[in-house]
Formats: structure tokens, C-alpha cells, sequence
């Protein structure tokens, strides 16, 4: 190539990239106009009490828009992908706003373990709904009975270990008409513990995420009811208004479901990290070597170590059911690794086609799911 094309060639990139750039700086301008419209929203649904979440809306916006993209010439994927992210921006410009309460004479909510993680993000949404929150954490106890005196609910979050006992021991003298409620893990126990300790309204949740969620919108809240639902009706409809689905479920139902849903997931993913560890593995290697599903599985299971040693090992241990669905991974485990001994393909390649009939549609439904956050994995790559 000679230099003079090079020069020609470097002019009109320079061009090029000047004019993209403007582009850009418009994108940026439409931005702040859809955040701005956005806020309007969010103050309209506060003021009439609509949830920060509305699915049809979004279905709706988002089919008009991939035709559109398509009569252009643009890619449906594209405009669902910024729309998406465009849409989690909303959840939470919106959530800054504020959410209408839906129980105005309610008195005050009192968390217990307040001061923790999840504690700390209910207090954040109740407060945003308008309620008087109080926290009261493992030295508050001298304030506990001026606290409780005027409570209208109280939401235990506590670590695992020592709910039922707290429970038990400490929430027996609650006012009559005070709901008492709790945000554990496992609900059986809990759930029995509350009813024992309090005559009055009682109810368990579990929240189906950790605490670094931004906003609640799509996040799943499993309800377990003990006592006098049309007492604390008012909270789910207060749930829903921060974007969350509710599911029900009996106390014993939802523990099975943790079994492998939580339990066993942890332990296998417990187990995997401290594979890693005993076997040395070098980290930057493996990224180096890594595909986007590896990657994502490696972040999956290197986040779980950044988080606290004691939920997992309560959520792990408090359920001595789960040991029956580890043992039961264990035994599968071995069956396979003697497939793998005996050299025996066939035999895998038979259990892998029973396996995938048994996942149905659901498998090409996962793989499409699951290529839409590779690409994002790949994207944020710098290297
Ligand atoms: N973190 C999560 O991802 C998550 C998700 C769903 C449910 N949960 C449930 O939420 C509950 C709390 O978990 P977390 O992650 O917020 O834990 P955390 O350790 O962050 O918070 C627990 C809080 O309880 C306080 N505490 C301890 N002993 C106390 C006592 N005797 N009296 C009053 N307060 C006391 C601690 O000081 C702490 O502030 C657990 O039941 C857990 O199962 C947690
Ligand atoms: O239209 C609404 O209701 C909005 O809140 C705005 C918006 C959006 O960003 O377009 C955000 C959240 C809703 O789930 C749907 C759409």
C-alpha cells in the first residue's frame, strides 16, 4: 500500500468517524429526552398508584418497533436489545420518584436486622412508599419495646441461623393487630415459629433475589400465608407497585422447590470453586482460554464467593431434606464418571437424547435465552 493511499484512507476514516460521533451526540440528545419523559411517567404512576412495571406496554412497544426496524433495515434484535436496556434505565429513574403507599394508617414498620443487606433494601422501598421505618438491629434490643408499641408490622430479616429462635424468644409480645412478617430463605420453620409467637396477623416471604438488585421490577416475591390474609393484602398489592410478580406457595412446597433450586445449586457450586482452588487452577488461563458459556459459568460461580459465608452455609445447612437431592447429584455423578471409565459413548449419547426429550422445548428455548446474554458477555470484553 502507498502511503498516499494510506493518508486518503486515514482522511476518510477520520471523516467517517466524525460523523458517527455525531450521530452519537444526538443518540445522547434522544436519550435524555426519553429519560426525561421517563420521570413523567414515574411521577404520573406515583400519583395514581400504577406499578413501575407494565409488561404489556412493553410487549406491545416492543413488536411495533422490531417491524419498524425490519421495514428499515435494521435488525428487530437491535432495537429489542437497547429498548430492554433502555426499559432497565426506566425501572429505575422511576423507582427514584417514589411509589404510592398503599396503607396509609399502617403505624410504623419495624425490621428486625434492619441494618442488613436485605433489611436495608426493604427499608429502602417501604420508605419510598411513604412508611415510618425503624431498624432495629442486634443492639437495638433496649429500644425494642418503645419500637414495637406502635408497630403496625414487623419484618424480620435476620440471618437463617437464628430466626426461629429470635423468633420465638423475642417476638411474643407484639400488638394484637400488628402483622408480623419475615424475608428467610426457608419458610416452614419461620413460618411456624411466627404463628406460635404471635396471635395476630402472620406472613413469610422470600424474596427471590440478593440485595443488589436496582429495582424490583420483573423479580419474583414467593408469599407463604400463616394468618388473616386480608390483613396484609394491602403489601402485596404494594410489592406488585414495586415491580415484582408475587408467587404463592404452602411453606412446604416452596422448601421443596429451594431443595434444588437453591440448596443443591449452592452446593454444586460450592463444590466447583473449591474444585478450582484445590486443583490450583490459574484464573487469568482459564479466561484466557475461555469461550462466552464458560466465562459466564466462571462468573456464576466466582460471584458466589463474594458473597457471605454464612447465608449460603445457613441456606445450605437449614434444610437437612437437601442433603437427600446433594446425595442424589452425587450418586448421578458417579454413574456418569463410570460411563466415562467404561469408554461407554453410546450409552452417553443415549442418556444426553433422553435427558434433552425430557427438557422439551425448553432447550431451544434456554439456548436462545442463554445466546442473547453470550452476547452481552462478549461485549463486555475489552481485550
Ligand atoms: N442476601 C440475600 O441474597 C438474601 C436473599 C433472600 C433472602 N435473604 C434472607 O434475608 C435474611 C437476612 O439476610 P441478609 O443477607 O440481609 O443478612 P445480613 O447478615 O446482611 O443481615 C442480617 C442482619 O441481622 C442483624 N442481626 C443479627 N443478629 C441479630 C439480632 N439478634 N437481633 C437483631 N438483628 C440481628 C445483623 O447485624 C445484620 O444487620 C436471611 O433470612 C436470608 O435468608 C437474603
Ligand atoms: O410506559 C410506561 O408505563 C413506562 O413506565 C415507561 C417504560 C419505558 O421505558 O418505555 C418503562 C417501564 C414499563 O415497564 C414500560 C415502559
Amino acid at each position: 500500500m502507498d502511503s498516499g493511499m494510506n493518508e486518503k484512507t486515514t482522511a476518510e476514516l477520520e471523516h467517517l468517524r466524525g460523523l458517527i460521533d455525531g450521530v452519537d451526540q444526538q443518540l445522547l440528545h434522544l436519550l435524555r429526552k426519553r429519560l426525561d419523559l421517563v420521570a413523567q411517567v414515574g411521577t404520573v404512576k406515583h400519583g395514581a398508584g400504577l406499578p413501575i412495571y407494565a409488561p404489556q406496554r412493553e410487549a406491545a412497544m416492543l413488536a411495533k418497533r422490531r417491524e419498524e426496524a425490519k421495514n428499515m433495515g435494521i435488525a428487530p434484535q437491535l432495537i429489542e436489545d437497547i429498548l430492554r436496556r433502555l426499559m432497565r434505565e426506566s425501572y429505575l429513574n422511576e423507582k427514584d420518584v417514589g411509589f404510592k403507599q398503599v396503607k396509609k394508617d399502617l403505624g410504623s414498620v419495624v425490621i428486625v436486622g434492619g441494618k442488613g443487606q436485605l433489611g436495608g433494601l426493604f427499608s429502602q422501598m417501604l420508605t419510598l412508599s411513604g412508611y415510618q421505618v425503624n431498624l432495629l438491629d442486634k443492639d437495638d434490643w433496649q429500644q425494642a419495646d418503645s419500637l414495637f408499641a406502635d408497630a403496625g408490622m414487623v419484618l424480620v430479616t435476620v440471618p437463617i441461623a437464628i430466626t426461629c429462635e429470635l423468633i420465638r424468644e423475642k417476638l411474643t409480645q407484639l400488638p394484637a393487630d400488628c402483622i408480623l412478617a419475615d424475608l428467610t430463605s426457608i419458610k416452614t420453620e419461620p413460618v411456624k415459629a411466627m404463628l406460635e409467637a404471635h396471635s395476630g396477623p402472620v406472613v413469610g416471604f422470600h424474596p427471590m433475589f440478593g440485595p443488589d438488585v436496582g429495582s424490583l421490577a420483573k423479580q419474583v416475591v414467593v408469599v407463604c400465608h400463616g394468618r388473616s390474609p386480608e390483613k396484609y393484602q394491602w403489601l402485596l398489592e404494594q410489592i406488585a407497585i414495586w415491580g415484582a410478580r408475587i408467587v404463592e406457595a404452602e411453606p412446604e412446597r416452596h422448601d421443596s422447590a429451594m431443595q434444588l433450586v437453591q440448596a443443591m445449586r449452592h452446593f454444586s457450586t460450592f463444590v466447583y470453586g473449591l474444585n478450582l482452588c484445590k486443583e490450583e487452577a490459574d484464573i487469568d488461563t482459564l479466561l484466557q482460554f475461555s469461550s462466552p458459556i464458560y466465562r459466564l459459568e466462571l462468573a456464576m460461580v466466582g460471584r458466589l464467593f463474594a458473597q457471605s459465608p454464612e447465608l449460603y452455609a445457613d441456606i445450605i445447612f437449614a434444610q437437612q431434606d437437601s442433603q437427600h437431592a446433594i446425595g442424589d447429584y452425587l450418586d448421578n455423578y458417579r454413574e456418569a464418571l463410570e460411563l466415562l471409565k467404561r469408554g461407554d459413548r453410546n450409552e452417553f449419547i443415549k442418556q444426553f437424547q433422553s435427558v434433552a426429550k425430557w427438557f422439551g422445548d425448553f432447550a431451544p428455548q434456554f439456548q436462545r435465552e442463554s445466546r442473547i446474554m453470550l452476547q452481552s458477555v462478549n461485549d463486555m470484553k475489552t481485550n
